[in-house]
């Protein structure tokens, strides 16, 4: 193994509500390797944005440590991240939003234009760069979201159920653009409440306890990730087993 990207260690975070402690998270032990896509399922508040939050750097950990690619995480500037919103500028254009990205990311001027191409061909968006934001469907806005987030070429993507706004078809779209963001260099920590989504996307799904939540499953999801139509994928028995696992530990954790 190498060096992991992020590393939680004993870390549990309460939140201070009314004078009164509310434990939302842990206390949990989790490492993410380069290459890995990991995707975390779990009750509704059982502290999944929390974690995400931590390893972002926007929370501090009220118990143990986190460390993003070998440090505390600096909020900004170790991981891109999308949220459920796609939260674009909706003054400018569909390219104009991601060549902001390049320049709060300290991409030089003169190479911000090739960059922006580069990141709507591979979000599938060419045709619609000069397009006010408005003008494009949820979908779309959520894949200049994505842009957007790669646009720093981070080496960690966190992505806060990105797709749970959007219809059936959409969703399964994106799902199969997704699922490709990793490489040998960068890993993807993914939110959802969908077993299916999970399932999909993962090549490891942890499941969350109810609140506070720790680990209540940590499960490699052996499936291939090229090569095979996805249709194929979702239909396999691999998958349904896989799915049915995931699935047992959701209801495990909710009764
Ligand atoms: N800023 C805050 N102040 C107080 N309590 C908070 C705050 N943010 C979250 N919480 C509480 O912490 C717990 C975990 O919240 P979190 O949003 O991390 O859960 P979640 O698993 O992402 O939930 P969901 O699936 O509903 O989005 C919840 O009980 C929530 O009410």
């Amino acid at each position: 193994m190498g060096e992991p990207l992020v590393e939680l260690t004993g870390v549990a975070h309460s939140y201070r509500a009314n004078r009164v402690d509310v434990p939302a998270l842990g206390p949990l032990d989790l490492r993410v390797e380069p290459g890995e896509f990991l995707v975390v399922v779990g009750p509704s508040g059982s502290g999944k944005s929390t974690l995400l939050r931590l390893v972002s750097g926007f929370e501090r950990p009220t118990t143990g440590a986190v460390e993003v690619l070998g440090g505390p995480p600096v909020p900004g500037r170790d991981v891109g991240t999308v949220f459920q919103q796609p939260r674009l500028f909706p003054w400018q254009s569909v390219a104009g939003n991601i060549t902001t990205a390049l320049r709060w990311a300290g991409v030089p001027g003169a190479d911000r234009p090739q960059r922006t191409r580069g990141l709507l061909a591979q979000v599938g968006l060419v045709e619609l760069g000069r397009r006010r934001t408005w003008e494009i469907s949820g979908g779309q806005q959520q894949r200049v979201a994505i842009a957007r987030a790669l646009a720093a070429r981070p080496r960690l993507l966190l992505m806060d159920e990105p797709f749970a706004a959007l219809d059936a078809l959409t969703r399964e779209r994106l799902q199969e653009d997704v699922r490709s963001l990793t490489d040998g260099e960068r890993a993807v920590v993914f939110v959802t409440h969908s077993v299916d989504e999970a399932v999909f996307l993962a090549s490891r799904v942890v499941v969350l306890s109810d609140r506070p939540g720790r680990v209540a499953l940590d499960l490699p999801v052996p499936l291939p990730r090229s090569g095979v139509p996805a249709d194929e994928l979702r239909g396999s028995a691999e998958f349904a087993a896989l799915r049915g696992e995931v699935a047992g530990a959701v209801r495990a954790v909710a009764a």
